[in-house]
């Protein structure tokens, strides 16, 4: 076991499966979990709410420096509230993932976000989901995964997810949002959406969940890590 906590980072596009394989991976293991999109999407909701135009770096950067938020684990998952009120589901929605992918794009808003992400390093190990866990965040992390799947099979997904809780949606709008979110953050400037070059490639689109776990789970068993 290396001196410092080891790391499994899971990157990739939106829908490829990361936050359901995350969760099962860190129960498993008992390490501990960083869901990164989260931190962006309370940033984007914080903005937002206090009507600060998505494009002003300064500003939307000082709310993530200073975002009054708690991560409260209850028997049926973490509670998340930002400011006393509890987003949990309003920050899961469409609307907020888009808010996030905006202010992802701003360098400074990054910058604000990365130290509060490295800090859940600890024992006895981090599963980190996101973008960039494993190109900017934990570039030493000891195993690194990018999952993928095509866009017409993670809107299928999206639209399976909305359906149940009840949502009407659109599968052909919700394959276009998915591919503008491709868009935005595979291209901005600052920490791109691409595997790491250190990164084992893997496509869920005809895997089941359970498939995924066990191919990162073999990365795991080989590398000594349980
Ligand atoms: N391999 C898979 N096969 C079928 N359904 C899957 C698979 N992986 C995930 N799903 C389902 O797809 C939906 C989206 O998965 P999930 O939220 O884990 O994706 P994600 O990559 O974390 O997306 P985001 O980055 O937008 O949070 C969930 O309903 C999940 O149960
Ligand atoms: N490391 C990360 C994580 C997320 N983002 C941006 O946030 C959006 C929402 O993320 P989800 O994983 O919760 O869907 C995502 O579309 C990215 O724009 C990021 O840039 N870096």
């Amino acid at each position: 076991m290396p001196d410092i906590a080891p790391v499994i980072t899971i990157d990739g596009p939106s829908g490829a499966g990361k936050g359901t394989v995350c969760a099962k991976l860190a129960e498993v293991l008992g390490w501990r979990l960083l869901d990164s999109g989260a931190l962006y999407r309370i940033t984007g909701l914080a903005a937002q709410r206090r009507n600060v135009d998505l494009e002003d770096e300064e500003s939307v950067a000082s709310i993530a420096a200073n975002l009054d938020v708690m991560f409260e684990p209850t028997p049926v998952g973490v509670r998340v509230i930002l400011e006393g009120d509890d987003v949990t589901d309003t920050i899961r929605t469409e609307e907020v993932g888009s808010l996030a992918s905006q202010v992802a794009a701003l360098p400074a808003v990054r910058a604000a976000l990365l130290q509060r992400q490295r800090d859940f390093r600890e024992a006895p190990g981090v599963i980190a989901d996101g973008r960039d866990m494993g190109t900017v965040v934990f570039t030493d992390a000891t195993v690194k995964i990018f999952l993928t799947a095509s866009a017409e099979e993670r809107g299928r997904r999206r639209y399976e997810q909305l359906r149940q809780k009840g949502f009407n949606a659109s599968l052909p709008a919700l394959i276009e949002d998915i591919r503008a979110r491709d868009e935005r953050d595979s291209t901005r400037a600052v920490a791109p959406l691409r595997p790491a070059e250190d990164a084992l490639l893997i496509d869920s689109t005809s895997r089941s969940i359970d498939e995924v776990c066990e191919l990162v789970m073999n990365q795991v068993r080989n590398l000594g890590l349980i």
